[in-house]
């Protein structure tokens, strides 16, 4: 059996604002900060560790795995990032508020824009300059496969290959694995490996700052999982994630 620990960063600043934040790269809020020291302490008390990282190229996610990294005394241990493990692109949605974005076009609406599976929020006009191929970090990747809004299943799509060509390897070595993500690029991950249907993934909220651990066996596939953390609280922390627009 090998250990993959998958973490939610802690919450952003545009987390604590209510804020569609996607490939924005905004940072943790000091309660983001406390809670990712929480996720270390949960790692440290219930013995576990890992022998690599990996996370996305937003700071949100790159700082939870530094704290706790230099929490657990693991800052030897390789990290590596990519863009595939970035949150969902949430296009043309990202900087506006959720429940002032539910008031404006309908719960409904937005309830689809943040959960169904295969609805993509309205994109980033080619020209806006939020727009990924605007932003150094991605200047080596063709510009047409860098999202201007993305469903669940087209991060899916992109955070899979990546899960593949990549963690599996270190997974089958019998390494144990953190993952350092976001609520839905391991929304996406926690699909595949729990083999989720597409039309119960709606149901699937990830609170920030709980690793989530999942036990795979010799093929991969997924034996146990659960939260670190005391059941009550994550299942309000879940609900709250579920509700920020208001809806859910
Ligand atoms: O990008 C965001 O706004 C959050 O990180 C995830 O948002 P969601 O829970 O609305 O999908």
């Amino acid at each position: 059996m090998v250990a993959l620990i998958l973490l939610r960063h802690g919450e952003s600043t545009w987390n604590r604002e209510n804020r569609f934040t996607g490939w924005t790269d905004v940072d943790l809020s000091p309660q983001g900060v406390k809670e990712a020291h929480k996720a270390a302490e949960l790692l440290r008390d219930g013995g576990y560790t890992f022998r690599v990282a990996y996370t996305s190229v937003l700071k949100r996610a790159i700082r939870t795995l530094w704290i706790v990294m230099d929490d657990l005394d693991l800052m030897y241990v390789p990290v590596h990032r990519s863009w595939r493990l970035n949150e969902k692109s949430y296009g043309a949605l990202q900087g506006l508020n959720k429940k002032e974005t539910a008031e404006k076009y309908g719960a409904d609406q937005v309830h689809l824009w943040r959960r169904a599976y295969d609805v993509q929020p309205p994109p980033l006009p080619w020209d806006d300059p939020r727009h990924p191929r605007f932003d150094p970090r991605y200047a080596d990747l063709d510009p047409e496969t860098l999202p201007a809004t993305e469903s669940l299943h087209d991060t899916l799509k992109r955070v899979l290959p990546y899960w593949e060509s990549h963690i599996t390897g270190d997974l089958r070595r019998g390494l144990p694995v953190m993952v350092s993500a976001h609520g839905n690029s391991l929304r996406a991950l926690v699909k595949h490996l729990d083999g989720v249907p597409d039309d119960e993934i709606a149901g699937l909220n990830i609170p920030t700052g709980y690793p989530l651990v999942y036990e795979l066996d010799g093929d991969l596939k997924a034996v146990r999982h659960y939260y670190l953390g005391d059941p009550d609280e994550i299942a309000a922390a879940a609900r709250g994630v579920a509700r920020q627009a208001g809806t859910g």
